[in-house]
């Protein structure tokens, strides 16, 4: 089975699926962020490096799903962000702020259609849903170099696409968490209360049985 946790940075998706990895004997896939040459520079000046950085991350997501179209055959793969986000949410920002141009966007959209045309989609999403105050707080405690000057209204219109995403999501089933009041990180019960919903919605390792919340 493939499981993807979808939410802006910050949102806690690294921490929640190692940690669900660990109770449920999963394994995770986490995203290309140590070693991605273009996340420093992009940080610096979006424009110049906003086409580099999602071919980067696009390929890279794209490797992603082929290993896992292979594993989850036989086992559950968890995925750190999924690879709509990029082109839903991140390309499509870029663009709509102007720092991707034209030209750029729809060859990256392209290359986006013809991907997409050969993978599998999760069986199931988890998106972490948090606002603003909540992103920040956890984007300063992990404190990357390159985060520290992260624009609020940048996350605030990556908060705006994500909804937008999840309200068409129809690729499979969707979660909506509310992580805005939960530590489950740190607290048991809030995590807990997380894979109740999870055992709810899922027979581990066998059939999807959803009732979104
Ligand atoms: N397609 C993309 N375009 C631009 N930036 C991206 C893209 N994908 C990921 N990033 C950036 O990569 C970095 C790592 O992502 P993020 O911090 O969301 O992952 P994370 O550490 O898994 O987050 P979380 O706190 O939810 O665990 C962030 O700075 C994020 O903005």
């Amino acid at each position: 089975m493939h499981i993807a946790i979808t939410g802006n940075i910050g949102a806690g998706k690294t921490t929640l699926a190692t940690r669900l990895a660990e109770h449920y004997g999963w394994e995770v896939l986490y995203e290309a962020v140590e070693g991605n040459p273009y996340l420093p520079p992009f940080y610096e000046d979006m424009e110049k490096w906003a086409f580099h950085l999602q071919i980067f991350f696009l390929n890279s997501r794209f490797e992603q799903v082929l290993k896992i179209k292979k594993l989850a055959e036989d086992k559950t793969i968890i995925q750190d962000r999924s690879i709509y986000e990029d082109a839903y949410i991140f390309a499509r920002n870029l663009y709509e702020s102007g720092k991707f141009n034209e030209t750029d966007y729809q060859t990256y959209r392209s290359m986006f259609n013809t991907i997409t045309q050969a993978i599998s989609h999760p069986e199931l999403m988890i998106y972490l849903r948090a606002d603003l105050p909540k992103l920040q707080r956890q984007i300063s405690k992990r404190n990357r170099d390159f985060e520290r000057n992260i624009d609020p209204d940048y996350l605030l219109k990556l908060n705006v696409l994500y909804e937008d995403f999840v309200n068409l999501y129809t690729h499979g089933k969707l979660l909506i968490i509310d992580v805005n009041n939960l530590n489950y990180a740190e607290n048991e019960e809030d995590f807990q209360t997380i894979v109740d919903l999870i055992d709810k919605n899922i027979n581990v390792g066998t059939q999807l049985e959803i009732n979104p919340l």
